[in-house]
């Protein structure tokens, strides 16, 4: 789509922005309290009160919000009882190289860099599918089952050779292809990198819908095509990122290069029509308002009513803003308040009463935050992870994994049922007992500990975070 270039946050004001939608509303504050109490579906006007604590007040009224999160955390009880999940995951992130130019990411680098006769500094990377096989076998022997893989739009990839072949006569401008000997390192075809990481049972949580939007780019494809394609190749669910703020006046300040919003869902649906499961998400605390936020969270209980309820889970991530060029180029002065991330997990708990699981980012938050959310409507808590490139590069410092005896130390701290669950919470495991924890829904796990305390500070040095 649209190179980097065209677009800078040094064009963007840095007083604010004239949008259509405000926050808003003839509802009050009591009512919609009441009605969320009450368990009654609630309506953007009621989002724009809670999440506010009201419209009648200038800033967050500190005793309104605890009402609003104490209702939050009831519902979360009443939804899913007291247990705490999370998930042995690895991330694998394919490649850096994107020109989609968002400009509230950090994570990835202009692709330029990366062709053949460049020479570019540049600290990102590009796997290969045998490289990317390699950092997914290695790690399944030590207990995980799920493979999280979101990378930028590398210009040289494909879904299959088919596309190659298209798009080798297209227009570089329209279609943002190079062929892959251009490039120092080949990320092969889409289909190759699914069928690489898809080893043994371990879940392939890959492909969001940005880029299979890539994937299908300079085709009459449909989205559907493509995502069974990528599901034949071992891909088993989505992870519903790109979604920033679902709503076009947003998505035309910070990420012009992106899927509009119509696009993103309808991607998501057809996702949803092959059999794949699917997450969703927002990214909040940057340009957008209140009103906004509401905004998204109606069009995911909107379309988690047409997949029939595919969604397993509504993960707010809030923007990390250190190092990216919204923030270095004063258009925003930080992220969200911790009264706003509080609000956004509880109103987005109230809100998707047709969502089971609201995850609480430890990456975006940190332990201590983290563990509070779950007291204001989160249930779930990520997963291990291991790799952490897209909020490191950004600027956040809360580290790359967790390991099982931490997350069972925290969540029992809080009074809490630390759970291990499969991506699609099907099976379950309460973690109880003595330490070392470790995790046994894999097929090859044998309950070992997937990481020990002391090995921690290797887990980013040992090739799992590789920066080649
Ligand atoms: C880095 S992209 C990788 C996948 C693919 N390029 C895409 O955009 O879908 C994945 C997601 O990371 C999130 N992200 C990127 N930069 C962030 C930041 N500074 N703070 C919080 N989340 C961020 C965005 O929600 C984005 O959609
Ligand atoms: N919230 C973040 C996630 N969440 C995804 C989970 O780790 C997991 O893949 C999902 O719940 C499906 O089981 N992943 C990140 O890398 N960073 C986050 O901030
Ligand atoms: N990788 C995304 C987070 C993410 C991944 C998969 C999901 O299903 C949800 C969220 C980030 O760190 O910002
Ligand atoms: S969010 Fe994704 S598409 Fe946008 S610049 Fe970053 S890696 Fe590229």
């Amino acid at each position: 789509m649209a190179d980097s270039s065209e677009h800078s946050a040094a064009d963007l004001p840095t007083d604010g922005f004239d949008y259509e939608h405000v926050p808003e509303s003839d509802q009050s504050f009591g009512n919609a309290l009441a009605k969320a109490r009450n368990g009654e579906r609630l309506t953007v006007a009621d989002g724009i009160e809670l999440i506010t604590t009201g419209t009648d007040v200038d800033g967050i009224d500190q005793s309104r919000k605890e009402l609003v999160l104490e209702a939050a955390d009831r519902r979360r009880a009443a939804v899913v009882g007291d247990e705490v999940t999370f998930v042995a995951n690895l991330n694998n992130n394919v490649t850096t190289a994107c020109n989609t130019g968002c400009l509230f990411c950090n994570f990835k680098d202009t692709a330029h860099a990366f062709e053949d006769d460049s020479d570019v500094d540049h600290a990102g990377f590009t796997k290969t599918p045998a490289e990317s096989r390699e950092v997914v076998a290695s790690m399944l022997d030590r207990g995980i089952y799920e493979v999280t893989s979101v990378s930028g739009l590398h210009p040289a990839f494909a879904l299959n050779e088919a596309h190659h072949e298209i798009l080798r006569d297209s227009d570089w401008k329209e279609t943002n292809y190079k062929p892959p000997e251009r490039y120092d390192t080949d990320p092969g075809t889409y289909v190759e990198q699914m069928e690489a990481m898809s080893v043994g049972d371990v879940h392939l949580h890959s492909m969001t819908p940005e880029e299979a939007y890539h994937a299908r780019r300079g085709t009459d494809w449909s989205y559907e095509e493509v995502y069974d394609e990528l599901q034949a190749a071992g891909l088993d669910s989505v992870p519903g990122t790109a979604a920033e703020i679902l709503v076009d006046e947003v998505r035309d300040v910070i990420c012009p290069g992106k899927i509009r919003t119509d696009e993103w869902l309808e991607a998501m649906e057809a996702a949803a029509n092959v059999g794949l499961g699917l997450t969703a998400t927002i990214m909040y605390g940057h340009v957008e308002n209140a009103a906004h936020r509401v905004r998204h969270l109606d069009k995911v209980r909107d379309l988690q009513e047409r997949v029939d309820g595919a969604i397993t889970e509504f993960v707010p991530l809030s923007f990390i803003h250190q190092s990216t060029p919204l923030y270095e180029h004063g258009v925003v002065d930080g992220g969200a308040s911790d009264d706003e991330d509080e609000l956004m997990i509880a109103v987005s708990r109230l809100y998707l009463d047709n969502v089971d699981h609201v995850q609480s980012s430890w990456v975006k938050y940190g332990d201590e935050r983290g563990l509070k959310m779950l007291n204001c409507g989160a249930d779930d808590f990520m997963g291990t992870i291991l790799s952490e490139e897209i909020t490191k590069r950004a600027g956040g410092e809360y580290g790359e994994f967790r390991s099982f005896d931490q997350y069972v130390e925290m969540i029992r701290a809080i009074g809490r049922t630390p759970v291990e669950r499969s991506t699609d919470y099907e099976q379950r495991r309460v973690v109880d007992g003595d330490p070392p924890f470790g995790p046994e829904l894999g097929p090859r796990a044998d309950g070992t500990p997937l990481l020990r305390e002391d090995e921690g500070a290797r887990a980013g040095g040992d090739g799992l975070a590789a920066d080649d």
